[in-house]
């Protein structure tokens, strides 16, 4: 028997209480793909500095994993691309969606970054968290409704990638909030849109997050439970900015029964 089978909603650690609904972001807490984001955003500012450098005549300082998870983790491209060039003191033009990779704007860096991005998951292919999967199915063969809450505009393509299009019942992406206009994380909007879509009230939601930003927006949005997966945002810095539990994945909040 699948174990996504035997896992009723009384088999949760916060069973008892009156929910009905798992929203999950995709990048760290589905799919092993936060990681691969943080490689392209690094490559790319990486690149970026040292050629801006050179061109300044000023030493290179290179994109951290600090800096990662304080300006870029979890939201939409070009906020990321803007809030960590601002936090170095660059101000780009914002350039527009349809860029050239090769523009130096926030929106050609935005681009050059996702093809980077793509090439990888090209090469090596995607890799899901089977206990994540289980997770979300057994709570919908218990009634549960489901959503996926994602920044990202590949949201769609990853899932269909791995076969798993069909997971969730909802999905709000990058693509979604932008033609709807809703700001990205922290702001709670992309979140509430999903509660909405499931006519499911925020309290009595579960939310899933690995990011900051992406915890902030579960606890300003006002939900049930919000589930910090640390994939090194810490679990201190995501219970201070809203988690409620932390864990390292998803699949270890399956109890066996
Ligand atoms: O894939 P896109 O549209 O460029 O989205 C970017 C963002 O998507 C998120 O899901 C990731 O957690 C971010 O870290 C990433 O930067």
């Amino acid at each position: 028997m699948p174990i996504a089978t035997r896992v009723p909603p009384s088999a949760l650690p916060w069973s008892g209480e009156d929910l009905s609904a798992i929203i999950c972001d995709l990048d760290g807490v589905i799919t092993d793909t936060a990681a691969v984001h943080a490689t392209a955003w690094k490559d790319l500012f990486d690149e970026y500095l040292r050629t801006r450098a050179a061109r300044d005549g000023t030493p290179f300082v290179p994109f951290t994993e600090a800096d990662y998870l304080d300006h870029v983790d979890g939201k939409p491209r070009y906020d990321g691309v803007r809030d960590f060039l601002a936090a170095r003191g660059i101000t780009l033009p914002e350039g527009d969606p349809g860029d050239d990779p090769d523009a130096e704007t926030v929106c050609g860096l935005g681009n050059r970054k996702n093809m980077a991005f793509n090439d990888v998951i090209d090469r090596d292919g995607v890799t899901v968290f089977e206990g994540a999967v289980a997770l979300v199915r057994g709570l919908a063969e218990a009634g549960w409704r489901t959503a996926v809450v994602s920044s990202s505009k590949n949201c769609g393509p990853v899932l269909e990638r791995v076969g798993l299009t069909d997971l969730f019942e909802v999905r709000v992406d990058g693509l979604y909030a932008a033609a709807a206009g809703l700001p990205g994380k922290p702001a709670p909007d992309t979140y509430l849109e999903a509660a909405r879509l499931l006519k499911v009230a925020p309290e009595r939601a579960v939310m899933v997050e690995d990011a900051i930003v992406g915890v902030q927006s579960g606890r300003d949005g006002g939900f049930g439970v919000v589930v910090g997966i640390d994939r090194g945002a810490g679990a201190d810095s995501l219970r201070d900015n809203g988690a409620h539990i932390v864990v390292k994945d998803l699949g270890d909040l399956l109890r066996d029964n």
